[in-house]
């Protein structure tokens, strides 16, 4: 969605954008009106003045480098070139995540554009790039496993130093959920339950894991390991349950 120059110079006075550096030096400044014939040249622009959406599991400059180098792993395994030159699709693949969840969720095209144009995933909300949940899901359909590589900013603090415990339940939320979406289609989670093994410092980055304990029905059980990158310290273990649920139901019609 393209907003008007008078809603967007709107949010911009509320202060609800930050100047990070995703934002160039080409990029209009607060306030500056954006008739409609800025809009087409707008495309060219970095988020979020393009109407482009912008997809945030890729890399940016806040990455650090073993975010880089767990994203460099397995995204490596998400082609693989044959032994006659030919590429093919590898055991992994990347999911892409945008900041709208419904909008580019499957079945995105049932929803209304008021709904649309609402709907706001909070992990992708949080505007200045390495604040807060920098992370990226790959799965892997055969195995029916996800992985997420997570590097966890400053504003997720809760014991100093260390990540807080609801922030981490967001990310197990988001990694069980978003694997039981691509599993079982429209899911809602009904139950979460996590144990906190030892503390995740600040700034660090992490792997989620995620695995398809059963279906049964309209349930999904998933089960869920938090550790470091090199898989020798154990943080958080959870299980969820996710049922699936109608479009209708999660629009309350
Ligand atoms: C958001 C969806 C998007 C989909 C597409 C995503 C694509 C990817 C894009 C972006 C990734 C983002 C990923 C983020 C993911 C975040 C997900 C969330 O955080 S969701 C918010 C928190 N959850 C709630 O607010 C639910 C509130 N609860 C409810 O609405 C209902 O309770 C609901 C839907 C969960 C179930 O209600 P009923 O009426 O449909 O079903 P009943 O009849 O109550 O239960 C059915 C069966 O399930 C059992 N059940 C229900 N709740 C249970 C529970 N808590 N524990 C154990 N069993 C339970 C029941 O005992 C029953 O079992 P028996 O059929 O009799 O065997």
């Amino acid at each position: 969605m393209i907003r008007s120059g008078a809603q967007m110079a709107r949010r911009l006075s509320a202060g609800f954008l930050s100047r990070g550096p995703l934002f160039s030096a080409g990029a209009p400044a607060a306030g500056v009106p954006l008739g409609p014939g800025t809009v087409r040249t707008m495309v060219a622009l970095p988020w979020p003045f393009s109407s482009q959406p912008r997809d945030f599991s890729l890399p940016n400059s806040s990455w650090g480098s073993e975010m880089m180098r767990l994203y460099e792993h397995y995204n490596s395994q998400c082609e693989v070139v044959t032994e006659a030159g030919e590429r093919q699709r590898g055991p992994w693949r990347r999911l892409p995540s945008y900041n709208r969840s419904l909008k580019y969720a499957t079945g995105g095209v049932y929803l209304s554009k008021l709904i649309q144009s609402k709907a706001r995933l909070f992990t992708r909300n949080i505007r200045a790039p390495g604040a807060a949940f920098e992370y990226v899901v790959f799965v892997n359909k055969e195995e029916q496993r996800c992985v997420c590589v997570f590097q966890a900013g400053h504003l997720l603090e809760g014991p100093p130093g260390h990540v807080h415990g609801g922030a981490i339940a967001t990310m197990i939320d988001a990694v069980t959920g978003t694997h039981a979406a691509y599993l079982s289609g429209p899911v809602m989670t009904a139950n979460l339950n996590i144990n906190y093994r030892s503390p995740i410092p600040l700034g660090s980055t992490v792997l989620i894991e995620s695995c398809l304990d059963k279906n049964e029905g309209r349930k999904t059980f998933l089960s869920c390991k938090v550790t470091s990158t090199d898989g020798s310290k154990l943080h958080t273990e959870a299980t969820g349950l996710f049922l699936s649920i109608t479009v209708g139901k999660l629009l309350g019609v």
